[in-house]
């Protein structure tokens, strides 16, 4: 089971006061509600909203600036023959089963984690009361009646405990009937009594049909990847052909849940960052920025460590877990530190964040390895970043479908001369022939793979003719005189392959569901205040512009300081309520808003206004100028609090 979730100070989070804390500050809030709400859907308020564009904002500069990606916006709506080609419309499913007495629908992996780990739990609290009382045995029949009662509380034996812990640690790893042989073997129930029906695939696809007529099928996209594939060869042509490179693009997916849960952890349209990183196969997927990472360490939670039933991580270097073969190759383990870095960067407690590889039966219907960079929360470890080896399935599957090349082709530096069977076609007798349909019947001529071509020339000397199935148009047949294979030995100047892609997905709303529970505490004090500490190039609002009191001296002071900052592009907000400045201030924290000005009679006669920083409360005073060019070194990330307190005089205020 996962570890107890504690704040930022390391108390027990309670997770109530943050949540109502959360809903009370506008972070987010369930859509529709004063129209009863629809499960797994959530709007954002002001906070949640700048929060989650600052995220998007450094999530741009550390992967899409920092190497150069080509960033892409493309389409929700879909048409379903993508899905179709994809893999998706057949297999992006989750296990489903149903409470016969309620017509509850349930999740059947989430049903018997959530039954046996409740199991576990009340019999972790029956051996504690256990203990407890044969710990207060002092005579003989106290202790007797104290082992009795151990008796009766412990309900599951050792063996049975271990069973289940094992069970837990690999239950992504079961299937349908995997899922069905453990509600029965364990007898598991829903809350009605009685057993569920046995698992069943439920596609988590939207369906709607695009334009009027609704004779074109489609899906609301579940990930943003297919846009990127599909644009593959353009994107190629507009990097001017060189190998490798990466495609990025941030988007709303849709799917369709079948028990929304944990507020943003699982919604039904949540926001994705996504890149696809194309690979030479044949370079071993060798990263040429490798070096620059390899000494960051992460904690690894490898496959056969979870086959083996257990949860405990191992700590490694990138470098040493590609050596070891833990990390398949270098351009996942480059993008596994690199998201190490941006979730760091971003306010993420690295003691809570762990990679856990894939098993065979959980990964993807198009991966080949998948490490999920897993945060811990109140509801356990949560896969918030999934960072998958798709290999060269998607290019693969697309480019048949449509004969679009999806390749790579690589000049030669020296020509390579290979056996090969070529083929011809004969142009001018395709347009009589097969009329409209003539392009589409030369492109899957032209498709055909080496194996293809080899069969077809048999059929061709024995029969004459060949059968070829046609996309869109059917089944074709075509005789000697429209096309003829021939075994050549043919000299090669350019090389075509289709890469391989390393994908990091990344859940934007699970982060900062999962961020706002790492950087929550309590500061005690007469009333005891939630704060949320993120980091100042998140927080979203950078600074609080507070005047002491509703003095009229004090506003164009307010004024000329909040230009000051809106021009250097820092995030301001003033608050000339008339609340105590110590009451501002708590409601900031709560806020999370990072810095506080406070314009007071002194600045009317000196100049000088102070800054607060939220976490420590302390504070500096200086001249207009000075303070607004630290909170701008501060906010851009270039100096914490600490070093500005080396530089500016330090100042006391009884309302911290
Ligand atoms: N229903 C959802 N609500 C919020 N975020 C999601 C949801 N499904 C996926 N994500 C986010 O998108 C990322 C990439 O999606 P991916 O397909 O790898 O998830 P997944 O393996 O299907 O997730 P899970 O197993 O938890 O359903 C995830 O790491 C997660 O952050």
């Amino acid at each position: 089971m996962a570890p107890a979730m504690t704040t930022l100070k390391g108390e027990p989070l309670d997770k109530g006061a943050l949540e109502g804390l959360l809903r009370r500050r506008m972070f987010f809030t369930p859509s529709f509600e004063i129209y009863g709400g629809v499960s797994g859907l959530y709007d954002y308020g002001p906070p949640g909203t700048a929060l989650q564009s600052n995220i998007l904002d450094v999530w741009r500069k550390h992967f899409v600036l920092e190497e150069n990606m080509l960033e892409v916006d493309c389409t929700v709506l879909t048409p379903e023959i993508v899905f179709k080609t994809s893999g998706h419309v057949d297999r992006f499913a989750d296990w489903m089963c149903t409470d016969p007495k309620s017509g509850e629908i349930l999740r059947a992996d989430h049903f018997v984690e959530d039954v046996l780990e409740a199991r576990l739990k009340a019999d972790k609290e029956a051996r504690g009361q256990a203990t407890k009382t044969e710990d207060k045995a002092v005579d003989a029949k106290r202790a007797k009646k104290a082992a009795a009662l151990k008796q009766q509380a412990v309900k599951l034996e050792d063996a049975v405990v271990q069973e289940y812990e094992e069970v837990l640690a690999k239950i992504d790893n079961y299937d349908n009937v995997g899922l069905g042989e453990l509600i029965e073997k364990y007898d598991l129930r829903c809350k009605s009594g009685e057993r569920p029906t046995a698992p069943v695939a439920f596609n988590l696809m939207f369906q709607t049909s695009i334009g009027p007529s609704s004779n074109l099928p489609g899906y609301l996209r579940p990930e943003t990847a297919q846009g990127q594939f599909l644009n593959f060869a353009k994107l190629l042509d507009f990097n001017q052909g060189a190998m490798p490179f990466a495609s990025a693009s941030i988007g709303k997916s849709y799917r369709n849940e079948i028990s929304p849960r944990g507020g943003l952890l699982r919604v039904r349209e949540f926001l994705m960052a996504e890149i696809e990183h194309f690979v030479d196969p044949e370079s071993n997927k060798k990263h040429s920025r490798f070096h620059e990472v390899e000494n960051i360490e992460l904690e690894l939670l490898p496959r056969d460590v979870q086959l083996a039933g257990k949860s405990t991580t191992i700590r490694k270097t990138v470098g040493d877990a590609v050596k070891e073969k833990i990390i398949d190759n270098e351009t996942l383990g480059y993008f596994l530190a690199r998201i190490h870095l941006f979730l760091i960067k971003i306010g993420v407690d690295p003691t809570k964040l762990r990679f856990r590889q894939h098993m065979a039966n959980e990964m993807a219907h198009y991966a080949s390895d998948c490490y999920d960079a897993e945060l811990l929360t109140s509801s356990g470890w949560i896969e918030c970043v999934g960072c998958a080896d798709r290999s060269a399935y998607d290019l693969t599957v697309h480019t048949k479908a449509t004969q679009t090349p999806l390749v790579v082709r690589q000049q030669l530096s020296e020509p390579k001369i290979v056996e090969s069977w070529e083929l011809e076609v004969n142009k001018k007798l395709f347009g009589p022939k097969f009329k409209k349909d003539a392009k589409a019947v030369e492109a899957a001529v032209l498709a055909t793979s080496q194996e293809q071509r080899e069969a077809f020339a048999k059929d061709m000397e024995t029969a004459g003719k060949i059968t070829l199935d046609v996309p869109v148009v059917g089944s074709v047949e075509l005789g000697k005189e429209l096309v003829t294979f021939e075994f050549k030995k043919i000299t090669q100047h350019v090389r075509e392959y289709t890469p391989n892609v390393i994908e990091p997905s990344f859940g934007i709303g699970r982060i900062l569901s999962a961020l706002c529970e790492h950087t929550y505490w309590v500061r005690e004090g007469d009333e005891a205040r939630g704060v949320l500490s993120f980091p100042p190039v998140v927080a979203p609002t950078s600074v609080l512009v507070a005047p002491l009191s509703n003095n009229k001296d004090f506003t164009p002071i307010v004024d000329r300081v909040s230009r000051k900052l809106r021009v250097a592009g820092i995030s301001t907000r003033v608050d000339a309520s008339s609340a105590s400045i110590g009451k501002r201030y708590a409601r900031n924290d709560e806020l999370g808003t990072a810095l506080g000005i406070t314009v007071d009679f002194q600045t009317v006669t000196d100049g000088t206004i102070t800054l607060r920083d939220r976490d420590t409360t302390r504070q500096v005073r200086a001249e207009e100028d000075k303070i607004v060019a630290a909170i701008s070194e501060i906010v851009r990330g270039f100096k914490r609090w600490e070093d500005v307190e080396k530089e500016l005089p330090s100042f006391t205020s009884q309302e911290q």
